[in-house]
């Protein structure tokens, strides 16, 4: 549950630690708990089963008594005696150890009535109901607003105001020096709660306000430091909250999150106050949000509840997605606002259980975010399951009794049923129609392919080639109208602040120039893509043994790893220990698509991607919102072709816009993809460092596969019906072809003895803490001076500045 405890503790000074004293000292009662409220704690299980895909979910319970009243079997725990419902229940959903901890359905109402009533009464209500009228007042009346959110500033006033009264109170309390009122001695737990908020700039908001947002969104942008929308929330927002369907394109890091978060959170709050008003129950989640990767899916979650954080009441948000457990998942959706999933876990979880298909028949939102991925490859099957499950109407019990046959005496009875069946028919299909209608579809992406793109913005007509195209699955989707289609970028596909450069080298020198690339630079946070999980285990480790500070990502990777890998890249972990470089983050195209990391200077494709779009969205890793970054191509001979047909793809709009024409390679210039001239003497020097690197990580990870080798070659070897002896069967050419060469080096990287292991390393060591001369000037490449000398002329040697020359 995204609680803002800062600002329930400083609205709410004296019934918040009044509260807690009180508990303190209150004596614990057992009562009726669910299940689902008790305070589970989650068993630590060996890593090895951490990838078991949830089957091993242990969870643990203690201080409970099982109590059977007739047939309903009751859980007591124990519950402190004065404890208010609403109270922050982190404890009671001890088990959701990797999730903010949910809050039954009636209390999120329970808390709009809390939080606001209390937010209201200790700061400024009038100001804030009259900023709701204005809401809806006419547009001269909107321009008096446009100021108000700069002005209205609740918390503070709230703040001053009883800060104000507790200094009069404890001058009461001095002066009279009467019998200590609980009040006051309240207030000596709120001493440290008191003391002043550190002031925040103010800052302007009024760009916000044609959006029509409520002022406690606003209020809650403005503690995000975002000034203004970007321009895919500019233009999709109000369509959204006009209730419109909408497809929304715009380049990587622009804001696509926030563009359908804002509506679907705003959607939330006015839903849960009309709740409250009409005394209504919570009839289930508010939003499906689907996204392609698992990574992608947590961060839209943390980005959503950084958006509420702000706000004085919050939903709950959760994600479902594999690698994590599926009952913790399964509870976690009985109570969750805004669900994020992958489709497959969320296929897994909504086919296997009525209740969770239940709680998403009435979203309001459906959102398909990095659609084009979404619609495609492994996630066909599933997305289109769950349109269908979700439009499915549910299932009567009494409906199947009338299907059941029926004795001659009731013919007349069963034609008038027949009838009655039809009607209820007819009616089903309305209430689908209605169901259908109720909801909205979302749909984000920086990238659709360019016939889709035509048929959006409605010049051409929706035709599914294929069971196995997007189109066929965005007509699967239901759309209760044709789709607005909002194009925040129709000319540059490319971040605006981005710029590309490609490296021409040989195939075999890519490892090479990769590390040249990064020590040109080593303090730019840095995120290397390649077309395998195979390279990323054999780059990882030859960059650590060249000191860099390296971490892995790709899909082979179990989850808890694959999290662990993106935090000590954001954490620019080992930055300082290794020689200043910053961290880097070796990954496949699992990282490409929504990955919003802080200070991500610089993308390499250490591959060319196989496909433009994995082009745009592995280089929109870095240059987010207003950030400028780098995006580096590795090019071998024999990727140049498919590379200018690539980025000729990727910027052919741009150019036809601009007017331009020529060949590729032009164009290529042209449009800003500049190649790098990086000094081959510098590059020289660096080879052997990079060989003996090579050869160690290579020892190192053919002594870790020999086992699993050997095994594979044994079960070869009986499938071909013969001995297994791995020398035999390569003297016999069995394994050769070829991959023999191959094998060859890795059998002789496997059989290293660890003394030559040891003498390799030393090699190492000495070469690494040698300067390399870059014969210009006298001046010298490690890894400390080539910042100095990035620092300053670093032309001189780079033939261009900014490091690689992608500056003018
Ligand atoms: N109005 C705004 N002003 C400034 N920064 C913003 C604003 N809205 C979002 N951001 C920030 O911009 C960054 C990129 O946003 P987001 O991840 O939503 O981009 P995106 O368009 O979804 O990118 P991608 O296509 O790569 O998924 C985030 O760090 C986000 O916090």
């Amino acid at each position: 549950m995204a609680v803002d405890k800062k600002r329930k503790n400083t609205k709410a000074p004296a019934s918040g630690p009044k509260r807690r004293k009180t508990q303190q000292s209150s004596k614990q009662i057992k009562r009726p708990v669910s299940v689902d409220a008790l305070a589970w704690k989650t068993v630590d299980i060996p890593e090895m089963f951490d990838d078991a895909e949830g089957f091993f979910g242990l969870e643990e319970i203690t201080g409970v008594d099982i109590v059977k009243d007739g047939d309903v079997v009751k859980f007591m725990a124990a519950v402190p005696k004065s404890e208010a419902e609403v109270e922050d229940d982190g404890e009671e959903f001890g088990g959701f150890d990797d999730e903010e901890t949910p809050k039954p359905a009636e209390n999120a109402d329970q808390e709009v009535e809390t939080s606001e009533s209390k937010a209201e009464a200790a700061s400024t209500p009038a100001k804030e109901k009259k900023a709701s009228k204005d809401q809806k007042k006419p547009k001269e009346q909107q321009k008096q607003q446009k100021q108000q959110p700069k002005k209205e500033q609740p918390n503070k006033a709230a703040n001053k105001k009883n800060a104000e009264d507790k200094k009069k109170a404890r001058k009461n309390e001095k002066t009279t020096a009467e019998p200590k009122d609980p009040e006051l001695e309240t207030d000596l737990f709120t001493k440290l709660e008191e003391l002043p908020e550190p002031e925040e700039e103010e800052i302007d908001m009024s760009e916000w306000v044609p959006l029509d947002l409520s002022p406690r969104m606003i209020s809650s942008i403005a503690k995000l430091r975002f000034s203004k929308p970007t321009v895919i929330q500019s233009k999709a927002i109000p369509e959204i909250m006009a209730g419109h369907d909408v497809i929304g394109k715009a380049s990587t890091g622009s804001g696509k999150t926030l563009a359908f978060g804002i509506p679907v959170i705003e959607s939330w709050l006015s839903a849960a106050e009309t709740r409250k008003q009409n005394k209504e129950e919570r009839k289930g989640a508010t939003a499906l949000i689907l996204s392609p990767t698992r990574e992608l899916a947590q961060q839209i979650r943390d980005h959503l509840q950084a958006l509420c954080k702000g706000l004085p009441t919050a939903p709950y948000i959760c994600s479902v997605l594999g690698g994590m457990a599926v009952q913790k998942q399964k509870r976690q959706l009985q109570v969750a606002d805004i669900v994020i999933a992958t489709p497959g876990r969320m296929w897994e979880v909504m086919s296997s259980d009525n209740s969770v298909l239940a709680s998403l028949r009435n979203i309001s939102f459906l959102v398909l975010d990095e659609a084009d991925r979404l619609l495609k490859d492994g996630h066909f099957k599933e997305a289109e399951e769950i349109f269908k499950a979700l439009d499915r109407p549910p299932v009567e019990e009494n409906n199947e009794d009338q299907k059941m046959g029926g004795t001659d005496e009731e013919g007349q009875e069963e034609e008038e049923e027949d009838s009655e069946e039809e009607e209820e028919e007819e009616e089903e299909e309305e209430e689908e129609e209605e169901h259908v209608n109720k909801r909205q579809t979302l749909i984000f992406s920086a990238t659709f392919n360019k016939n889709l793109q035509q048929k959006l913005a409605g010049k051409s007509k929706f035709k599914a080639t294929s069971t196995q195209d997007m189109e066929y699955l965005l007509q699967k989707l239901n759309f209760r109208e044709t789709p607005k289609f909002v194009d925040a970028n129709p000319v540059h596909q490319m971040a605006e602040n981005l710029k590309e450069g490609l490296i021409m080298c040989g195939d075999m020198e890519k490892d090479l120039y990769l590390y040249a690339t990064l020590m040109l630079q080593p303090t730019r946070r840095a995120l290397v893509f390649t077309n395998s999980v195979n390279s990323v285990r054999r780059l990882t480790p030859l960059l650590e043994n060249l000191n860099l500070p390296a971490f892995p990502l790709h899909s082979g990777m179990i989850q808890q790893a694959r999290l662990r890998s993106i935090d000590r890249f954001k954490a620019n972990e080992g930055a300082k220990k290794k020689n200043g470089s910053a961290a880097i983050l070796v990954a496949t195209d699992v990282a490409a698509r929504g990955l919003d990391i802080p200070d991500v200077d610089l993308v390499i494709h250490y591959h060319v991607p196989r496909a433009a779009e994995d082009y745009v969205h592995r280089s929109g890793r870095t240059a987010r919102a207003s950030n400028s970054g780098t995006s580096i191509l590795l090019c071998g001979p024999k990727e140049a072709v498919p590379t200018q047909r690539l980025v000729a793809k990727v910027h052919a709009q741009a150019e036809v816009k601009a007017g331009n024409s020529g060949n590729n390679t032009k164009k290529l210039v042209s449009s800003g993809l500049r190649t790098i001239d990086i000094d081959r003497r510098i590059v020289a020097k660096l080879r052997e460092r990079v060989d003996l690197a090579k050869k160690i990580a290579d020892a190192v990870q053919a002594k870790t596969m020999g086992g699993k080798e050997d095994d594979w070659m044994k079960k070869a070897a009986e499938d071909l019906g013969v001995d297994y002896d791995s020398e035999e069967l390569e003297k016999a050419g069995k394994w050769g072809g070829k991959g023999s060469s191959k094998k060859q080096k890795q059998k002789e990287a496997q059989q290293m003895s660890k003394g030559e292991l040891a003498s390799l390393r030393a090699a190492l060591r000495d070469l690494l803490s040698k300067r390399i001369n870059t014969g210009v000037s006298e001046r010298y490449l490690t890894g400390l001076d080539v910042s100095e000398l990035l620092k300053g002329e670093q032309g001189l040697f780079l033939g261009q500045v900014d490091g690689l020359g992608l500056d003018d």
